[in-house]
């Protein structure tokens, strides 16, 4: 069934109201079937007053868990990695639990605590605390294990950025490799992502890119530049960086086939309820949208960016969007418009 035409005028109005919230630029590109519509609203930095574009490079944040998940289940292809083994069989002695399996860990269901709960309990002071530091996988997860897992290995999901920093972990032992290494061989030189890059701990943003502002949990406190860090908090959990143009390339090869076997993507793809709307499965979120449609992708918190990257199940429809705040739940709210006006069109009379 032909999804609708995207509502480009009702796309554009999601991006005016999140500027009305607070955010100082937004925008959005949708790749359709090799036609692509772009928006974009607002500026990309508060000083210099530029516009933002979607030539802009931004943080992605979290979506940054679909590239970590991909390798591995590239890895799981080619039988270095059995999804249903135990985490300690590959990192011995890492996880106090011993049934902890791969596939709970990518579908958040292994219990591990998020240690981002406490790190940005005070959103500024912890990002301050945090921005300039360089961190090991290992002192991340030991910040976890120092509180209660959450659930039983298995059980119900239960976001936590733990569990793929753990992915990069595995990435690193099984490949022998640098997480760097394994996003550039295995997704971004494939798919000829010229805008998508793993720097970290170097805290800029290669060439041209759109600051990112913060704000403050103190209502009217100005907005904080968080553009500069060093993301080493999130590595192989959030630290990617990328454009509209490359998250909709990678998402609508992912979905067409073209990154893993069938029986890998369809692994990836078996859904764990994480709320009323939505599903998680390896990596990757399914939202069910007011039309009918679902879509799959992720979303992304990241100190002073916003993203949503979601496609059709075949890919050949995809939206990524951003905008330069975050810590603003109105703003996060308003954005997942931006998923109905591209895959829902124009709203019913
Ligand atoms: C579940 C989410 C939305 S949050 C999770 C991850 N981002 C983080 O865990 C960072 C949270 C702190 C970010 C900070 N917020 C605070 O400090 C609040 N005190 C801000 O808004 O800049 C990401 O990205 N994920 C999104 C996802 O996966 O969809």
């Amino acid at each position: 069934k032909a999804l609708p035409s995207p509502d480009l005028p009702g796309l554009h109005g999601v991006l005016l109201t999140a500027l009305r919230q607070g955010a100082p630029g937004a925008m959005a590109r949708v790749d359709d079937h090799g036609t692509t519509l772009r928006t974009a609203v607002g500026i990309a930095d508060r000083k210099s007053l530029r516009p933002l574009s979607n030539t802009d490079r931004f943080r992605i944040g979290s979506v940054t868990k679909i590239f970590s998940a991909v390798v591995l289940l590239q890895l799981a292809d080619e039988r270095k990695l059995k999804l249903d083994a135990p985490v300690n069989r590959y990192l011995p002695g890492l996880l106090p639990d011993g049934r902890i399996t791969v596939r709970h860990v990518l579908s958040h269901r292994s219990g591990l605590y998020d240690y981002t709960n406490d790190m940005f309990a005070r959103t500024v002071p912890g990002f301050e605390a945090v921005r300039s530091k360089v961190f090991t996988f290992r002192q991340l997860v030991d910040r976890s294990l120092r509180k209660p897992r959450t659930t039983r290995p298995g059980g119900a999901y239960s976001y936590s950025n733990t569990n793929f920093v753990v992915a990069g972990m595995l990435i690193k032992k099984l490949t022998g490799n640098s997480v760097r290494t394994e996003y550039q061989n295995r997704i971004i030189e494939p798919l000829k992502l010229r805008d998508t890059f793993y720097v970290h701990p170097r805290t800029k943003i290669p060439g041209r890119h759109a600051r990112g502002y913060l704000t403050p949990d103190t209502a009217g406190a100005a907005l904080v530049d968080a553009t500069r860090q060093t993301a080493s908090w999130a590595q192989s959990a959030g630290a990617v960086i990328s454009t509209t143009r490359d998250l909709n390339t990678f998402l609508s090869a992912l979905l067409g086939g073209r990154l893993m076997s069938a029986t890998q993507l369809a692994q990836m793809q078996r859904w764990v309820p994480a709320g009323s709307t939505q599903a998680y499965g390896l990596g990757l979120r399914r939202r069910n949208l007011s039309c009918g449609v679902s879509v799959y992708g992720h979303t992304g918190a990241v100190q002073g960016f916003y993203t949503y990257a979601f496609a059709s199940r075949d890919g050949r429809r995809s939206l990524a969007a951003l905008t330069n705040t975050s810590n603003n739940g109105a703003v996060l709210n308003t954005m997942l418009g931006s998923l109905e006006s591209a895959f829902c069109g124009k709203p019913a009379k």
